[in-house]
């Protein structure tokens, strides 16, 4: 038994912010069956599709937009802001949590102001550089800061000191043994045994360059004998695919099991949110990386040592057309002996065991 009775975890808006909050709390669940967990969103983000089909508690609190660069004087921190600490504070009372962990989005500032408040202590876990607004705020109130990539101390001053620890991710992705399942998982998409499969996924919004460019590329793809599975985007609009192709093209709007497209594919086109770099590095799937043009070069820098390891190609959201894709697609795709070292190095980048180093941080952070 570890020194938790009670935890509130922080995290919102987007899968990227989702998704390890979840693979934590799965994580302290294993180990601690006895602990109670309460996650903290707000109304509208994906928290509200994800977190209740897993059997965990999720409590809302009234949105505060940060603005993208926030005043960090506290003093002069907007009313609305501590009328949802005041929200999270009351949450965070009602469980008598003994810890607060956040993962960035805007519903965390709420949370680490009253944890602090409260004396609490407090673990943020940050997977980008520069750190988010939410965690760069948290981080004036404790030096318990996690990090996902080692790349991320090197890069970004406010993160020096911080812990290197992974990324939490799904146990359905970290144990996942992609030759193991790969049959089966065409079989589940109606995709051939015999002909590769480029599986194409935005990030957790889909990404419309991509939806695009892929589109374009459908007819060349498939008279080379490359079968495509495409997730689209739940909140994205659909992008028509033709029909008369000769191998099978699927769409998806959205992929709960995103094992099952792991599994199936052989080459992965991507955009470079952290939780998607971290994904495909663990399981060894070669990536061609479009990062998100804007942003700070965010996904740039997440995709970056992948790449330099290795494991993955990078091209800008300019350059990515439908002439682009077939030059580079099918050449790859056709040359198992390439894709089989892009997988290596990757994996060598990737780790699979962020969830058990956080929570072994966050046991630390409370004993202190
Ligand atoms: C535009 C933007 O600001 N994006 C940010 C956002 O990306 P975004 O929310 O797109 O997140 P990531 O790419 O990091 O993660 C997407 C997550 O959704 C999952 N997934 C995706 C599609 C699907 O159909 N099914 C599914 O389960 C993936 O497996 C992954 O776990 O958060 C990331 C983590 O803070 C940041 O690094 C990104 O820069």
């Amino acid at each position: 038994m570890g020194p938790l009775r009670s935890v509130v975890l922080a995290g919102g808006g987007t899968g990227g912010h989702v998704y390890p909050l979840l693979a934590f709390a799965d994580c302290l669940r294993r180990h601690d069956p006895g602990v109670r967990i309460t996650c903290l969103g707000t109304p509208r983000g994906m928290e509200n599709e994800l977190i209740p089909p897993q059997g965990y508690d999720l409590r809302t609190i009234p949105a505060y937009q940060l603005p993208r660069s926030i005043n960090m004087n506290l003093v002069r921190t907007p009313g609305r802001m501590w009328t949802a600490a005041r929200a999270a504070g009351k949450v965070i009372d009602e469980v008598r949590a003994d810890a607060v962990v956040g993962f960035g989005g805007y519903v965390s500032v709420p949370a680490y102001l009253a944890a602090w408040r409260r004396e609490l202590p407090m673990v943020i876990h940050e997977v980008n550089v520069p750190p988010g607004v939410a965690n760069r705020l948290g981080m004036k109130f404790t030096k318990n800061v996690a990090v996902g990539f080692p790349h991320q101390p090197v890069q970004a001053e406010s993160l020096r000191d911080a812990r290197v620890v992974g990324v939490p991710l799904r146990r359905s992705i970290a144990g996942l043994d992609r030759a193991a399942l790969r049959n089966a998982a065409r079989a589940r998409f109606g995709l051939r045994p015999d002909l590769p499969v480029l599986f194409v996924a935005g990030g957790s919004s889909g990404a419309r360059t991509i939806n695009l460019a892929v589109a374009g590329a459908a007819k060349e793809l498939a008279r080379n004998g490359v079968q495509v599975l495409h997730v689209m985007g739940a909140r994205n609009e659909p992008v028509p695919i033709p029909t008369d192709l000769p191998v099978p093209y699927v769409t998806l709007p959205y992929l709960s099991e995103m094992e099952l497209g792991y599994a199936a594919a052989d080459l992965m086109l991507a955009r470079g949110g952290a939780m998607t770099v971290a994904e495909v590095a663990a399981i060894g799937l070669p990536t061609i990386f479009v990062p998100y043009p804007h942003s700070n070069q965010e996904q740039k820098r997440n995709a970056l040592p992948v790449v330099e390891a290795g494991g993955g190609l990078l091209v800008d959201d300019s350059e990515m057309t439908p002439s682009w894709l077939e030059r580079t697609v099918i050449p790859l795709i056709r040359d198992p002996h390439r894709l089989h070292a892009m997988g290596a190095a990757a994996s060598a980048y990737g780790r699979r065991d962020g969830d058990v180093a956080l929570l072994n941080f966050v046991y630390e952070a409370v004993a202190r």
